[in-house]
């Protein structure tokens, strides 16, 4: 078995982001009202290439820290950068473009837009930004098995087909990194498979990085290294997971929690 436990008591080496990370916090704090902090500082630096499962308790901040790393939620101190570039400020144009362009998005639902063919959904981020299309559509189609598919309406594919297209849709800008939140949580067992094997193969076929939120332990042993927040704090990481040894930290973090 493949245990590696790693405190988190000291972050020196997160706190050297460079363009070689897809994504570093530094210091990264979320009060939602005085007394309220649902992160606390977080110091992460997460190398190109990678695929992290961020997981825990109920409330521990998991969605904080996603939207706060993915630009959608301003945290109340400390620094975020997406492939060595600090976020701009919420609301910008800048922060807009920068989403866009250098971040996909894979949510437990598709969110396709009913009204538009497989192709146009997966091209929307392109066209969104005024790029050319370029093929590009069909290659991120093609990538996730749907490569015929192009010219269907979302309404006649399954569930997991959708989410396969989403998938497609997070990785036509070539992003420097896709956020998953739940990508999983909302299908049957064959179809989370696909979309985690879909994943994994975007990190090792194609070295993108991926951060996926999951509650589910089979879903983050597909992962490269899985890191466990308590309470607004990353308490541990493990390399390599192993579902079993997910279970016994989500295990111990439960009884922990008051
Ligand atoms: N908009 C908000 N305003 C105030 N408090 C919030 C807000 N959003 C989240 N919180 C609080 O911040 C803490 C962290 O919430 P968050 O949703 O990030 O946790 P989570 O780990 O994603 O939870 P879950 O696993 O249940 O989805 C919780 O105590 C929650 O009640």
């Amino acid at each position: 078995m493949n245990r590696q436990w790693r405190g988190l008591g000291t972050a020196t080496a997160e706190r050297t982001g460079t363009r070689h990370h897809a994504l570093t916090l530094d210091g990264v704090t979320r009060e939602y009202r005085p007394g309220a902090v649902a992160l606390h500082p977080i110091h992460l630096a997460v190398p190109r290439g990678r695929f992290l499962a961020v997981m825990g308790p109920p409330g521990c901040g998991k969605s904080t820290l996603l939207r706060c790393a993915a630009g959608l939620d301003r945290p109340t101190a400390g620094t975020v950068r997406i492939g060595g570039t600090e976020l701009p400020p919420l609301n910008a144009a800048a922060l807009t473009r920068l989403r866009r362009e250098r971040i996909g998005f894979v949510f437990q639902e598709h969110h396709l837009v009913p009204s538009l063919s497989v192709a146009e959904n997966v091209s929307l981020p392109l066209v969104l930004g005024g790029h050319s299309v370029d093929g590009r559509d069909l290659r991120a189609l093609t990538a996730v098995g749907l490569g015929d598919w192009g010219g269907t309406m979302p309404h006649e594919l399954s569930g997991g087909q959708c989410q396969r297209v989403a998938i497609a849709r997070a990785l036509v800008t070539s992003p420097d990194i896709v956020f998953a939140d739940e990508p999983t949580g909302a299908l049957g067992p064959a179809a989370a498979e696909e979309v985690l094997t879909l994943l994994r193969q975007a990190v090792d076929r194609d070295g993108h990085t991926v951060v996926m939120v999951t509650h589910d332990p089979f879903a983050a042993a597909r992962a490269d290294e899985a890191l466990f927040l308590m309470r607004g704090k990353l308490v541990w990481r493990q390399e390599r997971p192993e579902a079993a040894d997910i279970r016994r930290v989500l295990k111990d973090l439960d009884g922990r929690t008051p």
